[in-house]
C-alpha cells in the first residue's frame, strides 16, 4: 500500500454527471467510443421494438412540439407587422393564436418527455433484469479473472447512461434535426440575402469557439485530473489508515495530501474562471451576430422595403435559434456515443459462454452418503500448467480429509474442483460412486457448505445472514443453529439481537464472529458435504475456542474437506492429503506420516515445531 502512495498519478474518479460537464465544457469527446456501433444499436433496438407504439405516438409529439416551436417567432413577427400597420382586431386574433400555438408547445412537449422516460425507464429494467439473471449464468471463471468494480460499472454506470440518452439524446437529436430543417425553409422564405449571411456567421463564430475551446480544454482536464488524483489518495489513504499509522506516516501522507490539494487549487481557480467566462463570450458572440443581421435587414428595409420590420424580427429570432440546434446536435451526439458504447459493454457480458449445461441425463441426488473419491484427477488453468496432476484419494461417508501444502500447491483448486466451479481435464471425481458430471451442479451444491477463512456476511441482519443456508428455515430453526455454532450468546448481548444490521462483508463485528455466523450458516444448510477453509489470523483465545468447539459439532456426521492450518486440526483428521506443486505427495493419519519422516514432517515441524 505504501509502494502505491508514490505513485505520481492516479486514473479520475469523478462521477459520471461531473465527468460529462467537464468534457463538455472543455469541448472535448466523450472517452468510451463504440467499436461496433451498427450492431450495437441493432440490439438497442431489439429492446425499443418492444415499444413501437409508444415510440410512434412520441415520434408524433416532437414533431407537434418542432413545429409548434418553430411557428412561434414567426407568428409574432406577423403580429408586429399587423400592429405596426394598425389593424387591432387582425392583432389581438394573432396575440390569441400566438398564446395557443406556445400552450401546445408546452403540452406536447411535456407528452414527449414523459412518455420518452417511461419507455426509457422500462427498457433499462429490463436490461438490468438480463443481465443480472445472466450474471447468475456465468462461470466462476468469469468473474476471477475481472475485477467486481469493472462489472459493477457495467451494472450501474453504463447502464445510466443508456438510460439518460435515451430519456432525451434521442428526442434531442430528433427535435433539433428537424427544427433545424423548418428553420433554414423558413429563412430562405424571408429573406435568401440574409440567410447566406447567416450561414457565413455562424460557421465563424463556431469555428472562433472551437479555436477557444481547443486551447482552453487542456485547464478542464488539468483539474478533472487533479481532482481523480485527489480522491483516489484519500480513498486509500482512508483505506489504509492503520497501515499508515502502523508505519508513522502520517507526515509523509499530510505532505502528499498538501501537494495534491494545492495542483487542485491552481487548476480549479483557471478552469472554473474559464467555465464563467466562456458563456459569456459565447452569448457575446450570439448577440454580435444578432447585430450583424439586424442591422444589415435595418439597412435593406430602410433603402428598398425589400423587408418588413416584423421579418427582420422573425428572421434575427431563427437566426438565433439556428445556432441551438446546432449545438444540442453536437453534444447529443457525443452523449448518444458513449451511451452506445454503455451499451455495447452491456452486451458484451450478455454474450459471455454461460456455465456448461448439465448433461442431459443429470440426475438429482435425493440423499448423499457422502463417499467422494478422487482418481487421476488432473487439471490446469491454462495450457499445460499442470495445476492439478493425477491427484487419487477416498474419503469415506463421515470422514474429515485435511489437505495441507505450501502455498500455491493446488489446495483451493482441490475445492473447487469437487463443487464443480471447474471440471476436470482428466480423471473422475466420484460421489457415492456416480462421477459428479452427472450430477445436476446445482444438486451437487445443495449437499455441499462452505465455511471460507473470511466469510461473506451480505448486508441484512444476522438472521437473514445465517437464514441464507436454507431460505425456508424457521425463526426457530435459525437460532438453534446459532446455538450449535456458539453464535447465539454474543447475538443476544447485541442491542438488536438477530435483527442486528450488518453492513456489507459484516462490517461491525468482529472476524471471529463473522466466522460463528459462517458456521451457524452452514449447520443450518445441514449439508452432507462440508468444505472448510481454516482461518489463519489469529482470533483471540476463547473465540478460538468457541469456534473449534462449533466446527466441531458442525462436522460430525459429514465428510469434511479442510484446507488446515492449525496443527490441532491436521492431528484429528482421519486422513491427511498433502500436496506438492499439484501432486499428492504423502497421505495417510498424522502418525502414519510422522512415521514416514518425509515432506509432512518437515512441513509441520516447520510451522508447529512437532516434539
Ligand atoms: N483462477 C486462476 N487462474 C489461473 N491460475 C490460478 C487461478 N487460481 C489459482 N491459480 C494458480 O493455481 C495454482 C494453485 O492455486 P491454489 O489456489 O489452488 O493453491 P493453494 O494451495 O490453495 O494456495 P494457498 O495456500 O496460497 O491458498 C497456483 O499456482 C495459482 O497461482
Amino acid at each position: 500500500m505504501l509502494e502505491k502512495l508514490k505513485e505520481p498519478f492516479r486514473y479520475p474518479k469523478v462521477a459520471l454527471k461531473d465527468k460529462q460537464t467537464v468534457r463538455a465544457k472543455a469541448g472535448g469527446k466523450a472517452k468510451k467510443k463504440p467499436t461496433q456501433t451498427g450492431k450495437t444499436l441493432l440490439r438497442l433496438w431489439a429492446y425499443l421494438a418492444r415499444y413501437r407504439g409508444k415510440l410512434i405516438a412520441v415520434l408524433v409529439m416532437v414533431i407537434c412540439s418542432t413545429v409548434f416551436s418553430i411557428l412561434g417567432p414567426y407568428l409574432t413577427g406577423t403580429a408586429i407587422n399587423l400592429f405596426i400597420e394598425k389593424q387591432q382586431s387582425g392583432f389581438a386574433t394573432f396575440l390569441f393564436i400566438i398564446g395557443g400555438v406556445y400552450l401546445l408547445q408546452a403540452i406536447t412537449t411535456w407528452l414527449h418527455n414523459i412518455w420518452m422516460i417511461n419507455i426509457s425507464q422500462q427498457i433499462v429494467f429490463q436490461m438490468r433484469q438480463d443481465l443480472f439473471r445472466y450474471l447468475h449464468r456465468l462461470p466462476i471463471p468469469y468473474f476471477s479473472k475481472r475485477q467486481h468494480g469493472e462489472m459493477m460499472s457495467r451494472m450501474t454506470n453504463d447502464i445510466d447512461n443508456i438510460s439518460s440518452s435515451l430519456n432525451s439524446s434521442i428526442i434531442q437529436i430528433l427535435s433539433s434535426t428537424l427544427m433545424l430543417s423548418g428553420i433554414v425553409v423558413i429563412m430562405l422564405s424571408i429573406s435568401p440575402l440574409l440567410t447566406l449571411l447567416t450561414f457565413i456567421i455562424v460557421p465563424l463564430m463556431f469555428s472562433g469557439m472551437k479555436w477557444i475551446t481547443n486551447r482552453t480544454s487542456y485547464m478542464f482536464k488539468e483539474q478533472q485530473q487533479n481532482l481523480g488524483e485527489l480522491n483516489g489518495f484519500i480513498e486509500e489513504t482512508l483505506s489504509g489508515q492503520r497501515i499508515v499509522k502502523a508505519f508513522s506516516q502520517e507526515d509523509k501522507v499530510k505532505q502528499g495530501f498538501a501537494t495534491r490539494n494545492e495542483k487542485i487549487k491552481l487548476s480549479g481557480f483557471w478552469a472554473q474562471t474559464l467555465s464563467g467566462f466562456i458563456p459569456k463570450l459565447m452569448n457575446g458572440l450570439n448577440n454580435l451576430s444578432f447585430a450583424i443581421i439586424a442591422g444589415v435587414g435595418g439597412i435593406l428595409a430602410i433603402k428598398g422595403n425589400a423587408i418588413t420590420v416584423g421579418a427582420i424580427y422573425i428572421f434575427a429570432e431563427y437566426a438565433r435559434q439556428f445556432t441551438r440546434p446546432l449545438n444540442d446536435l453536437a453534444n447529443q451526439w457525443n452523449m448518444m456515443l458513449s451511451a452506445v458504447a454503455g451499451a455495447e459493454r452491456v452486451f458484451q457480458v450478455l454474450d459471455e459462454p454461460v456455465e456448461e449445461a448439465d448433461e442431459e441425463q443429470a440426475i438429482t441426488l435425493a440423499q448423499v452418503q457422502g463417499c467422494v473419491q478422487f482418481k487421476d484427477v488432473s487439471f490446469s488453468y491454462k495450457a499445460n500448467d499442470n495445476t492439478i496432476q493425477g491427484v487419487n484419494f477416498t474419503a469415506q461417508p463421515g470422514e474429515t480429509v485435511a489437505f495441507i501444502g505450501p502455498t500455491g500447491a493446488g489446495k483451493t483448486t482441490l475445492i473447487q474442483l469437487l463443487c464443480r466451479f471447474y471440471d476436470p481435464s482428466a480423471g473422475k471425481i466420484l460421489l457415492d460412486g456416480t462421477n459428479i458430471t452427472s450430477v445436476k451442479r446445482e444438486s451437487l451444491r445443495q449437499h455441499t457448505a462452505f465455511v471460507l477463512q473470511d466469510p461473506f456476511l451480505f448486508a441484512g441482519t444476522i438472521r437473514e445472514n445465517i437464514r441464507y443456508g436454507r431460505l425456508e428455515a424457521t425463526d426457530q430453526e435459525v437460532e438453534e443453529a446459532a446455538k450449535q455454532a456458539n453464535a447465539h450468546s454474543f447475538i443476544i448481548r447485541m442491542k438488536q439481537g438477530y435483527e442486528t444490521e450488518l453492513i456489507l462483508d459484516g462490517g461491525g463485528i468482529s472476524q471471529g464472529q463473522k466466522q460463528l455466523i459462517a458456521i451457524a450458516r452452514a449447520i443450518l444448510a445441514n449439508p452432507s458435504l462440508l468444505v472448510l477453509d481454516e482461518a489463519t489470523s489469529s482470533i483471540d483465545t476463547v473465540t478460538e475456542i468457541k469456534i473449534q468447539e462449533a466446527l466441531h459439532r458442525l462436522m460430525q456426521g459429514r465428510t469434511s474437506f479442510v484446507i488446515a492450518h492449525r496443527l490441532n486440526t491436521i492431528q484429528q483428521a482421519d486422513q491427511i492429503v498433502v500436496l506438492q506443486q499439484g501432486k499428492v505427495t504423502e497421505k495417510g493419519s498424522h502418525e502414519q506420516l510422522v512415521e514416514n519422516n518425509g515432506f509432512y514432517t518437515q512441513l509441520v515441524n516447520g510451522q508447529f515445531e512437532l516434539e
